[in-house]
C-alpha cells in the first residue's frame, strides 16, 4: 500500500499507508437579486443578460401571468432578436409535485438546453418558482436559472431564497434542494394584476420578517398595509421601502445560514404549525394565510409567557384582520397542533427550536412549548378572534 506525502488540494492522508481519504471543499455560491423596474419594456435588456448575456432562453412562465404578460415577453425577445422558447405551466399549491418538475424537465429536453450558457428564466409566483428551482436543480446535476417572481410572495421571499421543493403527499415542500437562482430580477409592476387575496397572503410573509426583526417594517405596514393592498403597491402609498426592507431583512437572515447548518432560523417563524395546517386545509387556505395563523397562535404563546404584552398583542392581530389575514381557523386545535408538532421537531433534527417573538421586532428560540400550552393557546387564539367579529 503507498504512502502518499504529498497532499493533493483537498484531499487530505496522514502519512500513514493510505486507507482512507478526506475530501473537503467550499462551494462558492454568489447570487444578485436586485430591483428591475419596468422589466418587459423592450429597452431593457435585463431580461437577457442576467445570468450572462447571450445563448438561446427556455422562458417557463406560470399560466396566468402567460395570458397577463406573455404577448408582451414575447415581444421582448422578438424585439431584440433573441432566439427563445415560451413554456407556458400551469403553478399552484395542488400541482406543486414532481409531475410539474418532469414537465419542465422534458421541455428542458426537448429545447437542448446548454449546460451553462442558457439559464431557465421562471416567470410567476412562489410556486413557479420552486417548481422550476427543483427542476434546475436536478437537470445535468445543476442547471442556471433566473427568477422574475411576479407575485408579493414571490418578490420578498420565494424569489429571493435558496430553496426549492415540492411537496409529496400530504407533506409541505418535503422534497427540494437548495439551488440559488444566479440572479432574480424584481419588478413590482407585476403585482397590478394580483388580486387581494394574494396580496395579503404576500403581506404575511413580510409581517413575518416584522415581528421576529424589523419593529419599523412593522411600523410601516401598521400605517401602510392596508393602502398598499388596495393600491397594488401602484399608488400614491410608498411601498418602496416595505418591499426594501423585506427583501434586506430576508437576505440578512438566509446569507450567513443559507444551506441551513443552523436549524434556529428566525426565517422559520410562522412555519411551525402552518406546513400541516396547510397541507389539511388544501386548497382552502393559501401558504401566507397558513403562516398567519401560526403567527397568530404563537403570538398569543409568547403573550401568556410574558414575552410581549398586551397591547403589543392586540395589535398584531388586529394588523393582521386589517391585511385580511385569519387569525384563527378550525384546524388551530390539539390534534393537528399535535402532529405539526411531531413533524416540525423532526425537520429542524429532533428538537422544537420555536421562533417566540420578543415585543415586536425580536425573537427567541424555545424547545419547551407543550400540549397543554398549545390547548390553551388555541382555545385563546379563538376566543380572541371570536371577541374580534
Ligand atoms: N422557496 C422559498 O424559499 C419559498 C419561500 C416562500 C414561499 N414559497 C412557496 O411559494 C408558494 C406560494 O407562492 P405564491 O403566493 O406566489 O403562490 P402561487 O405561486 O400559487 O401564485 C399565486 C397565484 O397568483 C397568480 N399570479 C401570479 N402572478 C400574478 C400576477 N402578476 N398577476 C395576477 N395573478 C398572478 C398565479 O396564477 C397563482 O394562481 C408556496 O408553495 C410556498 O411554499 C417558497
Ligand atoms: O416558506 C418558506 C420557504 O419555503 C419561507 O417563507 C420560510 O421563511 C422559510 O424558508 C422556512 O424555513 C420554511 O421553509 P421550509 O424549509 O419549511 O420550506
Ligand atoms: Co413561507
Amino acid at each position: 500500500m503507498t504512502t502518499t506525502e504529498t497532499l493533493s488540494h483537498g484531499l487530505f492522508t496522514r502519512g500513514e499507508p493510505v486507507s482512507a481519504w478526506t475530501v473537503a471543499t467550499a462551494l462558492p455560491v454568489t447570487y444578485e437579486v436586485r430591483f428591475t423596474p419596468r422589466l418587459l419594456d423592450p429597452a431593457n435588456p435585463a431580461l437577457g443578460n442576467a445570468g450572462g448575456a447571450g445563448g438561446r432562453r427556455l422562458v417557463v412562465v406560470e399560466e396566468t401571468v402567460d395570458r397577463l404578460y406573455g404577448g408582451r415577453i414575447r415581444r421582448w425577445f422578438e424585439a431584440r432578436g433573441l432566439p427563445y422558447r415560451l413554456c407556458v405551466l400551469p403553478a399552484h399549491e395542488q400541482v406543486k409535485t414532481m409531475d410539474s418538475v418532469y414537465r419542465v424537465v422534458e421541455q428542458m429536453d426537448r429545447f437542448g438546453l446548454a449546460r451553462r450558457g442558457e439559464p431557465v428564466l421562471a416567470v410567476g409566483g412562489g410556486v413557479l418558482m420552486d417548481v422550476v428551482g427543483l427542476a434546475c436543480s436536478l437537470y445535468r446535476r445543476s442547471t442556471p436559472f433566473v427568477r422574475i417572481p411576479t407575485t408579493l410572495i414571490g418578490l420578498v421571499d420565494a424569489g429571493v431564497g435558496a430553496k426549492t421543493g415540492v411537496n409529496f403527499g400530504d407533506h409541505k415542500n418535503r422534497l427540494g434542494t437548495y439551488h440559488p437562482a444566479v440572479a432574480t430580477l424584481l419588478d413590482p409592476a407585476f403585482l397590478a394584476t394580483l388580486d387581494r387575496r394574494h396580496l395579503g397572503n404576500g403581506m404575511a410573509e413580510i409581517l413575518k420578517i416584522a415581528l421576529v426583526r424589523d419593529r419599523r417594517l412593522f411600523e410601516r405596514l401598521d400605517r401602510d398595509g392596508e393602502a398598499l393592498v388596495a393600491e397594488r403597491f401602484q399608488g400614491p402609498t410608498p411601498g418602496g421601502e416595505v418591499l426594501t426592507r423585506a427583501v434586506h431583512g430576508m437576505l440578512s437572515e438566509l446569507q450567513p445560514n443559507l444551506w441551513e447548518h443552523r436549524l434556529e432560523r428566525s426565517m422559520d417563524y410562522g412555519h411551525s404549525f402552518s406546513p400541516t395546517v396547510e397541507m389539511r386545509a388544501l386548497p382552502e387556505l393559501l401558504h401566507g394565510e397558513a403562516v398567519c395563523l401560526d403567527m397568530a397562535l404563537t403570538t398569543v404563546i409568547a403573550h401568556r409567557r410574558g414575552l410581549l404584552d398586551t397591547g403589543q398583542r392586540d395589535r398584531i392581530h388586529r394588523l393582521m384582520r386589517r391585511l385580511g389575514l385569519p387569525v384563527w381557523h378550525p384546524l388551530i386545535e390539539p390534534a393537528t397542533l399535535g402532529d405539526a408538532l411531531t413533524d416540525t421537531v423532526r425537520h429542524r433534527d429532533g428538537r422544537q427550536r420555536f421562533p417566540l417573538p420578543i415585543g415586536i421586532g425580536d425573537c427567541c428560540f424555545v424547545d419547551d412549548v407543550t400540549a397543554a400550552e398549545l390547548a390553551a393557546a388555541a382555545r385563546e387564539t379563538e376566543e380572541l378572534s371570536c371577541a374580534a367579529r
